[in-house]
């Protein structure tokens, strides 16, 4: 059994925009998508969320709140993704462009679910809604979801989260 991977995405919002970052490099290239990315040994999951907030959009959360949780798992693949979903409407700093993110604001009736991740037209909805949420995808490649399912939770520290894919890898 190999561990999950844990990773974060931080959302900043208003109640008409939001703010998503095009991504320029690495995984996920070429998607509009929260900041986020892997939390580093000896850091918390909230402050990895923060530093890889900063460090993608120049921007400071005053607080974040947990949002959601959300797994990924792609077909043959043993691992895991474990990302932890947090939002924010208190923030600091300038926005500012990174080598891996490219920030831009876009009115809440206009998010380019076409240009992101195809999990995210599900999962946004309870995210912008301020409905806390588990979900888990299963990917076959990087574009097609073979098995998913969402829930409303009502407390996401008690979220039983899986350790290994749904589907055996052979
Ligand atoms: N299906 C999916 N839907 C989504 O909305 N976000 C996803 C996603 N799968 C991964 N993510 C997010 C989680 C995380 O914020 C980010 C990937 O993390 P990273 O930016 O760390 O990846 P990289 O491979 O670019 O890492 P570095 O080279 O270390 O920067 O993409």
């Amino acid at each position: 059994m190999v561990a999950n991977k844990l990773l974060t995405l931080a959302f900043v919002k208003t109640p008409t925009n939001i703010l998503l970052g095009y991504k320029k490099r690495g995984f996920g290239m070429g998607r509009w998508n929260g900041f986020g990315g892997k939390v580093e040994v000896g850091e918390t999951i909230d402050g990895a969320a923060k530093r890889e907030l900063m460090e993608e959009s120049g921007l400071v959360a005053n607080t974040l709140h947990k949002i959601g949780i959300l797994m990924f798992e792609f077909v043959g693949d043993p691992q895991l993704m474990e990302v932890h979903v947090f939002t924010t409407n208190e923030w600091k700093g300038t926005i500012t462009e990174s080598d891996e993110m490219r920030p831009e604001w876009f009115p809440i009736e206009s998010i380019p679910y076409k240009k992101m991740w195809t999990d995210d037209q599900f999962w946004f909805p309870y995210m912008l809604n301020a409905r806390p949420f588990y979900g888990y995808f299963t990917f076959e490649g990087m574009h097609k979801i073979v098995y998913h399912r969402l829930d409303s939770v009502n407390d996401l520290g008690l979220v039983e989260i899986p350790q290994q894919p749904r589907q055996p890898v052979i």
